[in-house]
């Protein structure tokens, strides 16, 4: 076993990726060259009073790595083991997550080292609204729009809109409430947006279950983290008649072969900080064992570089339905290629919710206020328009999907360099 292997990082996973895809489709070397780098790497330290009257300092980041098609765009995590390369990484996965998804965005992300578990909501609060003062106008509604992810949430969003927004003339504040999106309703947010992407992953889910000619119905399903993804997936794969039968969490890992109810799971979770701990109605799994569980479908939800070299030779499922980001390493890839696992790629699997982000950005630029089955609708639209491209450039160029996902997303933004006649 490789040094890589024990400890694979996101950033390397996310330049393997592109160097197949970029191989393959024969991309222009210049145009390489510049997709290869990051644009802007921001560090940020900055202090915040805690509520015991000691001083903290925080470290911060926000990555910006391309904007060929449009402005920045990509969530926010706070993390105790994000750096400045798992920053990076995301950043770049959300490039061709938006390129591919046929959205005016290029790729950021960021977020704070920090555990928020640890800090109550007024600290949370005050870190956020520093943060945001740190970030200053590297980030804004037409340059670098944030959003939530892991462990962020429409509440931080509100923090991160107000503190940007008051910095601003008060006769100019509501030009910029599109500096942030998954806000909520009230102030701006999408109706919709909170369930968009576990929604979409069930739209792919399903546009995978037509493609093998069967339907979700009766499927077992696994999933990995169960927060704003997970819960959400696992929602609209029960109305799809799939059985959950394994959950994992920061807290464990839960199992029953006869199905665990996600919405009895979410009231239990309610009652119980947030976590799955000790649900009664399932047994405890020893963590090592997730994936392992005998299933057909796998959601992983949570983290990046949890299928690896170390545990894909287990998987029991027939398809990989990448909610998180990043959450499958090349290594683990190809052994779950050799046992004919199929794979929904990240940039096209968990790309509702960036989705549902351009929809609250064009709502609020426009000053409209959509309606959730209108939400719905063109979400579906959109991520069934994706799956089809990649479907026909797998197909195209005799390859996998995440690398299909990879060609129809760096081919926009080389068309664009293109044509500005910049990098012929
Ligand atoms: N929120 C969004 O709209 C989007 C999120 N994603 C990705 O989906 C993933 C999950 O994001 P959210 O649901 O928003 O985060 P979240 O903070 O709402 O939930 C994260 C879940 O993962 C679990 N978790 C954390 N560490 C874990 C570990 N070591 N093992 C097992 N479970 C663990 C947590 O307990 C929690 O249940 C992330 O990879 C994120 O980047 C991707 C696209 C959009
Ligand atoms: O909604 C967004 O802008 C981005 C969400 C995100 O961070 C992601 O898709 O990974």
């Amino acid at each position: 076993m490789t040094k890589e292997q024990q400890a694979p990082r996101m950033i390397d996973s996310v330049r393997q990726q592109f160097d197949k895809a970029a191989d393959i489709m024969d991309l222009n070397p210049n145009i390489r060259k510049i997709l290869a780098h990051t644009n802007n790497e921001l560090v940020v330290h900055f202090p915040v009073r805690l509520d015991n009257g000691s001083v903290e300092v925080f470290t911060g980041y926000r990555v910006q790595h391309n904007n060929a098609l449009g402005p920045y765009k990509g969530g926010l995590r706070y993390h105790p083991a994000i750096e400045l390369d798992d920053a990076k990484a995301l950043a770049i996965w959300m490039t061709w997550k938006t390129s591919l998804a046929g959205l005016p965005y290029g790729g950021g992300k960021g977020g704070i080292q920090i555990d928020p578990s640890k800090y109550s909501m007024g600290e949370l609060e005050r870190i956020t609204r520093r943060f945001t003062h740190a970030l200053g106008d590297n980030i804004g509604p037409e340059y670098d729009i944030p959003a939530p992810d892991v462990n962020t949430n429409a509440q931080i969003m509100a923090w991160i809109a107000d503190t940007y927004m008051s910095t601003k003339q008060p006769n100019e504040r509501s030009k910029y409430s599109h500096v942030v999106t998954g806000k909520p309703v009230n102030s701006g947010g999408l109706r919709g947006r909170d369930r968009a992407t576990g929604y979409g992953v069930v739209v792919t889910l399903k546009a995978w279950a037509k493609w093998r000619n069967t339907t979700l119905e009766g499927k077992k399903y696994i999933v990995q983290g169960f927060g704003n993804v997970g819960q959400w997936a696992s929602v609209f794969m029960e109305e799809n008649g799939a059985i959950l039968t394994a959950v994992q969490d920061a807290s464990g890992s839960i199992y029953n072969a006869n199905g665990i109810n996600p919405t009895d799971l979410l009231v239990y979770m309610k009652a119980n900080n947030g976590v799955i701990a000790n649900y009664p109605k399932a047994v405890t799994l020893p963590n090592e064992d997730f994936f392992a569980v005998e299933c057909d479908v796998c959601i992983p939800a949570a983290l990046g570089n949890q299928i690896t070299a170390l545990n894909a030779t287990s998987v029991k499922a027939k398809v990989i339905a990448e909610g998180a980001n990043g959450p499958t390493t090349p290594e683990g890839e190809a052994i779950l290629r050799e046992k004919g696992v199929d794979i929904i790629p990240d940039i096209l699997c968990n790309s509702g919710g960036v989705i549902g982000s351009y929809f609250e950005w064009l709502q609020n630029r426009s000053g409209e206020i959509w309606e959730f089955e209108d939400v719905i609708t063109r979400l579906e639209k959109k991520m069934l328009d994706s799956f089809s491209r990649v479907v026909a450039a797998s197909e195209a160029f005799n390859t996998d999907f995440r690398t299909a996902a990879y060609i129809e997303a760096i081919k926009r933004i080389e068309l664009t360099y293109n044509d500005r006649g910049v990098f012929p």
